[in-house]
């Protein structure tokens, strides 16, 4: 196994939303593609230290606050690298290329126009994805179940998966097209978990399968919207979810839950050891909550996805 080359990259957000992208010279390795900026660590430097003097030196600008993002290991013909990608929450300064590169601030829908290395693709998911997905839970008909859909976006859910709570195909395509405006009112996604064939007819933009499900998946392409996830509770099905073209995964339980006490959760050993070997985002599911945000992402996670933590009572 050859050496990773330790690489910071910096995920850069102005007040507008844009995302900071730079040129790589023609002469560099990956040249001429875009690049998020960044670069090697230097000898036994910290790898956070190195983030701040890599943007400090190809951008002028002082980070105050990052936080980690996900970690890619890539195997190119010429090199390895593990691309250790933080958010930049604070920074002051005002960017520019300090290397005489050319820097671009680009907006999150048109980020998918530029060419990045082969090794950016889950970089490009990340920076789209929420930091929490808001699952639906139960409840005793359909107007109670929208009406605790709306206090989840009123809330600031943006993210929402519709379980299917073993509705009939007719009943949960009704309820989908009554939440559907709901969410787009509010500029959320709303994602559903059911069937390949149901989230296609539906016109679904995200859809997350369950293990089963994810095992019957043909492949990326069977599936016509912008978002694919699966349920993952193994290393092996984290690895079957990369390797069908999933764009992110829920891992779970992470702890012991109300509804499953019975089954352990696997810990956040587990969760960060398991995560370290796929290249995808992914979401802790299973007694955690908002509050566990920053431990997900020092554990190498996305976010957190919970019913509980966000469907009304
Ligand atoms: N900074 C950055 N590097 C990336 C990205 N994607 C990707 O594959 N890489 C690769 C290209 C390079 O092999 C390596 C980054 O090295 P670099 O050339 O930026 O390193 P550096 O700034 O320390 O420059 P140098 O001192 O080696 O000249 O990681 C990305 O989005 N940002
Ligand atoms: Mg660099």
């Amino acid at each position: 196994m050859k050496s990773l080359i330790h690489v910071m990259v910096g995920v850069i957000r102005n007040d507008q939303g844009q995302i900071l992208i730079a040129l790589r010279p023609k002469n560099r390795h990956q040249g001429g593609l875009w690049e998020f900026p960044g670069g090697k660590v230097e000898g036994d430097e910290p790898p956070y230290q190195a983030l701040v003097r890599e943007l400090s030196e190809e951008l002028g600008l002082l980070v105050h606050e990052a936080t980690p993002l996900i970690r890619i290991p890539y195997h190119y013909d010429d090199c390895s690298v593990l691309l250790d990608v933080w958010d930049v929450n604070r920074f002051t300064g005002e960017a520019k290329g300090m290397e005489g590169q050319e820097i671009r601030w680009v907006d999150l829908n048109h980020l998918n126009d530029y060419s990045f290395p082969a090794a950016n693709v889950p970089i490009l998911s990340a920076v789209r994805l929420p930091t929490q997905i808001a699952i639906t839970g139960d409840a005793a008909n359909k107007d109670e179940f929208c009406s605790k859909v709306q206090l989840m976006l009123e809330r600031g859910c943006r993210w929402i998966l519709l379980r299917d709570h073993s509705l009939s195909k007719r009943d949960f395509a009704d309820v989908f097209h009554s939440v559907k405006p709901m969410c787009d009112a509010h500029k959320a996604i709303l994602q559903v978990n059911t069937s390949l064939s149901l989230a296609n007819e539906l016109n679904a933009q995200a859809l997350h399968l369950t293990e089963s499900r994810l095992t019957e998946l043909m492949g990326r392409r069977a599936f016509n919207g912008q978002w694919l996830s699966a349920a993952c509770h193994s290393p092996d099905a984290l690895q079957l979810a990369q390797s069908k073209g999933c764009d992110f995964v829920f891992l779970s339980p992470v702890k012991a839950t109300a509804t499953h006490p019975e089954q352990a959760g696997i810990g956040w050993h587990r969760f960060h050891q398991w995560v370290s070997d796929v290249t995808l985002p992914v979401y802790a599911l299973g007694g955690v909550s908002q509050l566990d945000f920053q431990k997900v992402r020092e554990e190498g996670g996305q976010g957190v996805a919970s019913i509980s933590a966000f469907w009304p009572n």
